[in-house]
């Protein structure tokens, strides 16, 4: 098994659904999973449960291939059902790594769907096959199937919590059991994202539960937001209501701070907070940081629109779409290698002269990564005629892979990890170049500044600062 930094590819990650006492559970999961294909690309799935037997039906590709079709749902009947889209972050991208993960155990079925990434998976996994575990995918998520099977304790939820004190990193999970009902679990510090939503009821008959990456996905089932589930919380959810189980104790919140950035979808609300609106203030911080005399603010779509929207009230600058975005190209960084990636960037944006010729622009995206959008997009932006091109980015440079759930690449493919701000305006071929800094960024949030004690959030690919254990990438348990 390979450890996500040997990836270079750039960053994604997975969205998971699950619907819990509503007919037809698993039509509304293939809607959930829709409203979240922006967080993976590369392949979907569904379990659902009829009261007797688990179904299941998960293949590469988008969620409109694998369930686009009637008889794929017909096939998926019951009250209960849990999904996922993925972009992996241990495992490459073949049939048998798709979630979720169903095991039959001695106790009966269970299914686990996965968003983050554990950082002692090979760990674990070695010791595991050491004693005659039979992995089938190489995800870093079967390990939890595999400590839920050895567990000595008698009941499902009493494995599951026995499992989730011995994996390390982020994971956001909803598992389907036969006699539990539906589980969601946030580890300890919350990195990855998890909310609970409820089904309107019908005449003498409650709402059914929904549990999800991000609100976006109870909008489009029109189920009511109830609240986000709790770092290091678990919620049990069956016909008795929802209970609550705290393994850890309270030991901090980390939530990613990358998720309003850049990740979330700007109309879901994530800890209380609208990510568009924060998108905004971002924005607005950036023009009072980093201003610059010019003619109009230009967004890098799809990410920079609400951040470039509030950059250009905080100037006073006209906000145009000098950037056209082609809809049928999807995120550029699903394309697996450099060429293609290049080609992909030209393929999804194309420069509108009408806005640029003459003019002097400021583009507002969320990040510089590799560099490759950014480079193509201020070519493109003077080729269409503008007089100058000075880029604002609304994260802080990324210089640090991600090993919580996002597939960033590593070190040596990220511009800011080897070049300084000049030697990076260079590269992108920008007049000026300017990053949010930490505290613009956390004021956004609503604090007074980056915290320096009593952090918030997980800022690891910006400051370095890993709040969770790398157990793989430093080998402690391994040497131990
Ligand atoms: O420096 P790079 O390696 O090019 O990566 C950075 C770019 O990748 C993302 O955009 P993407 O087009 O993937 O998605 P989006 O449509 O959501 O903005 C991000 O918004 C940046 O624009
Ligand atoms: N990006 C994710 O959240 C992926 C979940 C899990 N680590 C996998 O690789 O399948
Ligand atoms: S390292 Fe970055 S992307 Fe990963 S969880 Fe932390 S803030 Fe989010
Ligand atoms: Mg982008």
């Amino acid at each position: 098994m390979s450890f996500p930094e040997s990836s270079s590819r750039p960053y994604e990650e997975c969205g998971v659904f699950g619907v819990w006492g509503v007919p037809n559970a698993a039509a509304l999961t293939a809607l959930g999973l829709h409203a979240l294909q922006h967080r993976g690309q590369e392949a979907a799935g569904i379990v659902s449960f009829d009261g007797d037997t688990f179904h299941q039906h998960k293949a590469l590709g988008l969620v409109g291939d694998v369930f686009g079709n009637q008889d794929v749902i017909a096939g998926l009947p019951g009250e209960a059902a849990i999904g996922h889209n993925r972009y992996g972050t241990t495992g490459g991208s073949h049939v048998r790594n798709v979630q979720p993960i169903y095991a039959d155990y001695a106790f009966g079925g269970l299914a686990v769907a996965h968003n983050g990434n554990l950082t002692n998976a090979a760990t674990l996994r070695k010791a595991l096959v050491k004693r005659g575990c039979i992995f089938h995918s190489t995800m870093d998520t079967e390990v939890i199937v595999h400590l839920v099977a050895i567990s000595l304790y008698d009941t499902v939820i009493e494995r599951l919590m026995d499992a989730a004190k011995k994996i390390k990193g982020a994971y956001s999970l909803i598992t389907l059991t036969p006699d539990d009902g539906m589980l969601g679990m946030r580890d300890p510090l919350g990195v990855r994202p998890l909310v609970l939503g409820r089904m309107p009821g019908h005449e003498d008959k409650q709402g059914g539960w929904v549990l999800a990456s991000e609100t976006c996905a109870l909008d489009i089932i029109g189920a009511d937001y109830v609240r986000d589930i709790e770092p290091g919380e678990i919620v049990v959810i069956n016909a008795d209501g929802v209970k609550s189980l705290w393994p850890f104790g309270d030991v901090g919140r980390r939530f990613c701070i990358f998720e309003y950035i850049y990740f979330a979808r700007p109309d879901s609300v994530l800890e209380g907070q609208s990510v568009y609106e924060v998108r905004t203030r971002i924005g607005g911080e950036l023009a009072r940081e980093s201003g610059v005399d010019a003619d109009v603010v230009v967004p890098v779509p799809d990410s920079g629109v609400p951040s470039a929207i509030g950059y250009a009230h905080e100037s006073g600058l006209p906000y145009e779409m000098g950037i056209v975005r082609n809809h049928y190209v999807g995120r550029t960084f699903i394309q697996p290698t450099d060429q293609v990636r290049n080609l992909g960037v030209k393929m999804k944006h194309s420069a509108n002269k009408a806005v640029l010729e003459g003019r002097r622009v400021i583009l507002v995206d969320d990040s510089i990564v590799r560099g490759t959008t950014s480079r193509k997009i201020v070519d493109m932006v003077r080729a269409a005629g503008a007089k100058e091109v000075h880029m604002r980015i609304t994260s802080p440079p990324t210089k640090h892979p991600c090993f919580y759930g996002i597939d960033t690449p590593s070190e040596k493919h990220l511009l800011a990890a080897r070049h300084s701000l000049e030697e990076m305006c260079k590269a992108i071929n920008a007049d000026s170049l300017a990053f949010i800094s930490f505290d613009g960024l956390y004021r956004a949030l609503g604090h007074q500044g980056r915290p320096v004690e009593n952090h918030t959030n997980c800022d690891a690919c910006f400051s370095g600062d890993y709040p969770i254990t790398l157990v793989d990438k430093d080998g402690n348990l391994i040497q131990q």
